[in-house]
């Protein structure tokens, strides 16, 4: 399955059309062939994707459709949504797609009823929202929610985080959220600034609830709040999400307000379950059920259509023919909408915990590239800073471009002028400006090659009529099914992080190194030995 297609017969097919492909230009493609606008258009729900500026033939994309056929994306996709173990590494199902699915619906995955089981949760989060969002749910002092504050980082984090700002504009109740995520104190000191315990709520989100970041900033809100009504208050300020039950009573948080989820659900594939509680309080359960149905809308356009017109099949396979042919090494990703400002933020973590492998399923070392980079700001912003280089830079940095066609609220006609720049940007990197033409303003000579616009800079443009609940999930399913596609190619298991669990343990080792009053022990290297009694002086410790 899958990594087997990496340098098979369809790949080196790709390979040697690849050679063909790539000494055309954008310029050259769109006048030869004006038409492959209309043909390479695709709508997935609200979404529309136009991905005629990229380097590619109608041929182009027969093969890497040919390519995901042959990798036998079909039959993962199914081993998906069915909720067999293709979380090979840690022997789990990836059941994502079952948080969304209708209350109708049916699956059961290792004899359990996953549909109610999702239900059962959505309907004790929506209830217990509702309290809080009509004022029912009184703290300590008998005064109303005010500020929900999110402990939880990585996965318990970025998600809810990122839908927050980007709904901000649904949030009704005059419930406002705050996310805490570093171990910095610095982040929870910020956070809790301008806050009164007595209108605080405390949503401790983690999936293992052992992550030390997470747990001491629980702590230590525990003891602000503590400080200021006492113990008996906890049960009214702090509510708890997790797939951990014991630790969650153990930390001494009521399991009443906690909310579960279950280990088939990846930390980075998680906020349309439980860890989005903090954004259902700001939003409301009716519009949490919305962004769900958006997801569900993506889940069924990947599931059953064909692969010619399927949005995130097209993508994932656009985003290895960028990577393993042409050689680019990242994706950017540019949201002409404010408040998708920790989109990519969030799809960092989506992206690159998932395929940022170097082994396959099997163990097996890879063959080619993986895991494209993704970063990104919103545009306009971006422009004014390293659009620069996209322009005329040496590197290729493929782009997605994403953008709304009515505004929560406009001003002055701002909107358009917005929307006015990602058609100019996108347009521009895809065709530039030649020489000649520069040269025909009266441009001095020498001035000439600065000025030149070199194009052929391939862009994806994403278009929707509004940033809506429906339209965030939507959105964020297509790049989990994005990266799912790129991950089947290159036939990795998309879905464990093993990578980030020896920094932690090591850190964990070094902490005593830095606090202890005895001399620093026998370290592994020089280096961070040299380091630690630097920090130990400058920190006023025994060196
Ligand atoms: O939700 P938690 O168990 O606290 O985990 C939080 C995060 O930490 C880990 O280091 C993982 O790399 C992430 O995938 C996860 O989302």
């Amino acid at each position: 399955m899958g990594g087997e297609v990496v340098r098979g017969v369809e790949w080196e097919g790709l390979r040697k059309h690849f050679g063909e492909v790539e000494g055309r230009t954008l310029r050259e493609l769109f006048a030869e062939d004006p038409g492959r606008v209309a043909r390479m258009g695709v709508q997935a729900g609200d979404l529309f994707l136009d991905y005629s500026k990229h380097r590619v033939t109608d041929e182009t994309v027969g093969l890497l459709v040919a390519l995901a056929e042959k990798a036998g994306l079909r039959d993962a996709v199914e081993r998906m949504f069915s909720g067999e173990h293709i979380n090979v590494s840690e022997d789990r199902a990836v059941l994502h797609t079952a948080l969304r699915l209708p209350a109708d619906a049916s699956l059961h995955v290792d004899g359990q009823d996953v549909v109610a089981d999702v239900h059962e949760v959505l309907d004790k989060m929506g209830a217990f929202a509702e309290k809080i969002r009509s004022k029912e749910w009184r703290g300590a002092t008998g005064e109303p929610i005010a500020t929900v504050v999110n402990i939880g980082i990585g996965g318990s984090d970025l998600g809810p985080a990122m839908a927050y700002e980007a709904l901000l504009d649904y949030a009704d109740a005059g419930i406002t959220a705050r996310f805490v995520s570093n171990i910095d104190p610095a982040d929870l000191d910020g956070k809790l600034r301008g806050l009164d315990p007595a209108t605080t709520l405390f949503v401790v989100s983690s999936k293992t609830f052992t992550t030390i970041e997470t747990l001491t900033n629980a702590r230590v809100a525990r003891s602000w709040l503590v400080d200021a009504l006492g113990e008996d208050a906890v049960g009214k300020h702090f509510a708890a999400v997790s797939t951990n039950a014991e630790k969650v009573a153990e930390f001494g948080i009521d399991t009443a307000n906690m909310f579960g989820f279950w280990d088939w659900v990846g930390g980075r594939y998680s906020y349309d379950g439980a860890i989005g509680l903090s954004l259902m309080v700001a939003i409301g359960p009716a519009r949490f059920r919305e962004m769900l149905d958006g997801f569900h809308t993506i889940d069924e356009h990947f599931r059953t259509t064909p692969f010619e017109k399927n949005m995130p099949v097209l993508m994932g396979m656009l985003g290895i023919w960028y990577t393993d042919f042409f050689g680019a090494q990242t994706r950017a990703v540019l949201p002409y909408a404010q408040r998708l400002h920790r989109f990519p933020a969030y799809l960092q973590q989506l992206t690159m915990e998932s395929n940022g492998k170097s082994v396959k399923a099997d163990g097996s070392p890879v063959e080619v590239d993986t895991g494209e980079i993704f970063w990104g700001e919103p545009g306009t912003n971006g422009q004014h800073a390293f659009y620069q280089l996209l322009h005329q830079g040496t590197r290729l940095v493929p782009a997605d471009f994403i953008g709304f066609a009515e505004p929560f609220a406009d001003q002055a006609g701002m909107h358009d002028i917005l929307t006015a720049n990602l058609l100019a940007q996108t347009s521009a990197l895809a065709f530039g400006k030649t020489a000649a033409e520069i040269a025909a303003e009266g441009t001095p000579p020498e001035i000439v090659p600065h000025k030149v616009m070199p194009g052929n800079r391939p862009t994806s443009t994403i278009l929707a009529p509004k940033l809506t609940p429906r339209v965030l999930g939507e959105l964020v399913a297509l790049y989990e099914h994005v990266v799912f596609v790129e991950g089947v190619i290159w036939g990795i298991d998309s879905f464990d992080q093993w990578g980030v669990e020896l920094g932690k343990k090591m850190a964990l080792g070094l902490e005593p190194a830095l606090t202890s009053e005895e001399p620093p022990g026998d370290f592994a290297d020089a280096s961070t030995e040299s380091l630690v009694r630097r920090y130990r002086a400058l920190r006023g410790r025994r060196v």
